[in-house]
């Protein structure tokens, strides 16, 4: 683990490097994935990196294990609530959308929820701009073959250090890492509404994403939920298309 631990901190300071930037920013959400991440920026630039923490609606303990992990990483880190800004965002939109009489309310909880990831995006490219930082990201192997994650929200980063590690792998270097246990044990959850977990939304755990990444067989109804998810998020992965 200590290599693979050294090996990601050594990519991130050649990245740093290679962009001419001076450090690099996280969004830190309380989550596990964030954590890792987080622990790595701090090993590969001590003193020119941050984390960030972006209530937007949040349940309270989300921030509580969010300043957990910044003290057990000692990362800086500042916290910018976005409640009300995500309020204003997204009623001026419905209100318009009502008055021309365009407004599916149907999507309304999914596009609540997307704003939220992306006014997160947007909150730490203005930090990053400010500093002249890289925004680091957080998907594993699971969320990025999945798609599990906003385009252009918490998919809009300039680097991804964990995106080859499986769920599995990332609990496992958060434990090295000495992330705090609540943090390991708790459900992995996008907090985008209410009681909102990543396994109930997929239909499909983790385990069984991790086991299939790995080759293994695995429930004909799980291998289908993944290949869908898999499917329809192909946009996400192949970027903005262009004519010929
Ligand atoms: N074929 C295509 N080619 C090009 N673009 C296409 C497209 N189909 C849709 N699109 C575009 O993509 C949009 C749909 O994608 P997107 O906006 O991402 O939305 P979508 O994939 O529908 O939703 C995001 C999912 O990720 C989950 N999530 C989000 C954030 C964080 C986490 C977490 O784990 O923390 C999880 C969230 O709970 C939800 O299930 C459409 O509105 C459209 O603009
Ligand atoms: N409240 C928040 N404050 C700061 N960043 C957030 C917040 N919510 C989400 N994010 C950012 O969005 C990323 C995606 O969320 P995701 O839930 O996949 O990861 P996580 O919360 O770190 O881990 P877990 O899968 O255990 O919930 C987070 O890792 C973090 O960078
Ligand atoms: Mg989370």
């Amino acid at each position: 683990m200590q290599n693979k631990v050294d090996d990601l901190v050594k990519w991130l300071k050649d990245q740093v490097s290679e962009a001419n930037v001076n450090g690099l920013v996280v969004g830190i959400s309380g989550g596990i994935d964030s954590a890792v991440v987080a622990n790595l920026i701090k090993r590969a630039l001590p003193n020119h990196s941050i984390g960030v923490m972006m209530p937007c609606k949040s349940n309270p303990d989300d921030l509580k294990y969010a300043n957990q992990v910044a003290t057990a990483a000692n990362i800086d880190h500042i916290t910018i609530d976005l409640t009300e800004t995500h309020e204003k965002l997204f009623t001026t939109v419905t209100n318009v959308l009502d008055q021309h009489d365009v407004h599916n309310v149907e999507k309304d909880k999914l596009a609540d929820a997307n704003l939220r990831a992306r006014l997160r995006m947007s909150t730490l490219y203005t930090v990053a701009t400010n500093h002249n930082y890289l925004v680091v990201g957080t998907d594993n192997a699971a969320e990025w073959y999945t798609g599990y994650f906003t385009k252009f929200g918490d998919g809009g980063i300039d680097l991804a250090p964990i995106i080859n590690l499986t769920k599995g792998e990332v609990r496992e270097m958060a434990k090295f890492l000495n992330v705090p246990d609540a943090v390991i044990t708790k459900q992995p959850s996008a907090g985008l509404w209410e009681g909102q977990t990543d396994e109930t939304e997929m239909g499909t755990t983790y385990a069984m994403i991790d086991s299939f990444l790995r080759g293994e067989t695995i429930p004909e109804q799980d291998r289908q939920i993944i290949e869908a998810m898999h499917q329809r998020s192909a946009h996400k992965r192949e970027g903005i298309k262009v004519p010929n």
